[in-house]
């Protein structure tokens, strides 16, 4: 069977492929890579590279015990790793790559998010290919995403691709970790991403890998409610390019929604952390959920956590602790405590001012569908 056409992809390159021995680059798996970019390109099709590898590319310039690399040193492993990872890249091609670092901070700060697109989009416009890591030589781990399986989704969403590629060191999911398991068998298509599919993806079993099959599910959710096709695939063996280049599909593919999520509902389910939750009452929770309402400071019950103004928090239901939405609250945590449960004219009459009633307003909240 043929797979959905596509017109730009995100193509995600694991550090086993770039490092496999976890001391340098290699262009062992690369070359195969390469070529299949290049065909890409060929026939009209936008490549975003997001390629792993910083950290093990780097690690031979520096001595450590091996069980115990400190923080500090793996970020210099990256500061320096980054440069080879970038050249190993180059040296495959006619047209100039360009190095996109990033943190999750900036992903979560929706002007440096539209920033990111429209660089990306320009670099492609002019022929560039851009490469993307996270920036680990400068980020703290709150500010991280943490592993390049979710910030490669994150890419693609970002870039608005038609498809996503992972590209491992297994073949794609498997019923369990084939690494573990002698009669694991890969599951070739995924319409659905839930609960089931999560319980079967284990860690990594590599040296030099991040995250294992979780996180490589993890992006595919987020990938799929963005409406982009996504597929786990072998990069170690260069005839799934060729299988992919017949249009077929060459290990796992986590088909698209059919109804993707809007951008800024997407980047608010999928790339904001919540900071705290505010628990609701029932006509709240009825109100967000039949009416299309906004949450406002009467419905609100009680406060859990330390949040800003305009950070995202979790909604959730105080009768039952469910989670009906997550929203960006206009009021900081310490505000909300004392104007919690009350209507605005009760506000206006205790504290002389009239406060905006609507604590996260409609246009800020995304519903989660009902258990
Ligand atoms: N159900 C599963 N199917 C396939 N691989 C799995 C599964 N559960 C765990 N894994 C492990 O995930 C590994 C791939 O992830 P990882 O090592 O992080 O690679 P990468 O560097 O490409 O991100 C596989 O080699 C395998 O050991
Ligand atoms: N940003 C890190 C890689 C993090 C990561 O997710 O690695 P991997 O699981 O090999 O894709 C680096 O460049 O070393």
């Amino acid at each position: 069977m043929k797979i959905p056409a596509w017109r730009r992809a995100v193509i995600k390159v694991g550090s086993a492929l770039i490092a496999p021995d976890g001391n340098g680059c290699s262009s062992k798996y690369l070359l195969a890579i390469a070529r299949f970019i290049n065909e890409c390109r060929e026939r009209g099709q936008e490549i975003v590279l997001v390629s792993s590898g910083s950290v093990a590319a780097g690690r031979h310039h520096f001595e450590f015990e091996h069980n115990n690399v400190p923080v500090v040193l793996k970020k210099a492993m990256a500061a320096v790793g980054q440069t080879h990872v970038m050249e190993s890249w180059q040296r495959f091609f006619d047209f100039p790559c360009a190095q996109v670092l990033m943190t999750h901070d900036d992903l979560r700060d929706r002007e440096r998010y539209i920033s990111i697109r429209n660089t990306v989009n320009t670099l492609l416009e002019h022929g560039i290919m851009p490469i993307a890591n996270e920036n680990d030589a400068l980020a703290t781990d709150d500010l991280k995403v943490g592993d390049n399986d979710n910030l490669a989704a994150m890419v693609a969403t970002v870039v608005d691709a038609d498809a996503l590629f992972i590209c491992s060191d297994i073949d794609g999911l498997f019923d369990k970790d084939p690494n573990k398991n002698k009669d694991a068998t890969l599951i070739p298509t995924v319409e659905e991403i839930n609960q089931d599919i999560y319980a079967l993806a284990g860690g990594s079993a590599s040296a030099v890998g991040t995250g294992g099959m979780r996180t490589k599910v993890e992006a595919a959710e987020k990938a799929t409610t963005h409406g982009i096709d996504t597929y786990i695939l072998n990069g170690r063996k260069g005839s799934k390019f060729e299988v992919l280049l017949r249009n077929e599909n060459p290990g796992t593919l986590f088909k698209a929604k059919e109804n993707p999520l809007s951008n800024k509902k997407h980047w608010l389910r999928h790339t904001l952390i919540a900071q705290g939750e505010v628990l609701v009452d029932s006509g709240a929770v009825s109100a967000l959920r039949n009416e299309g309402a906004s949450l406002l400071s009467s419905g609100i019950v009680d406060i859990q956590g330390n949040f800003d103004r305009g950070d995202a928090v979790l909604i959730r239901s105080a009768e039952n602790m469910e989670t009906i939405a997550k929203g960006i609250c206009r009021y900081s945590s310490h505000e909300l405590i004392h104007i919690k449960g009350q209507s605005g004219s009760a506000i206006a009459e205790a504290y002389g001012y009239s406060p905006i009633s609507e604590v996260i307003h409609r246009d800020d909240l995304m519903l989660w569908s009902k258990k």
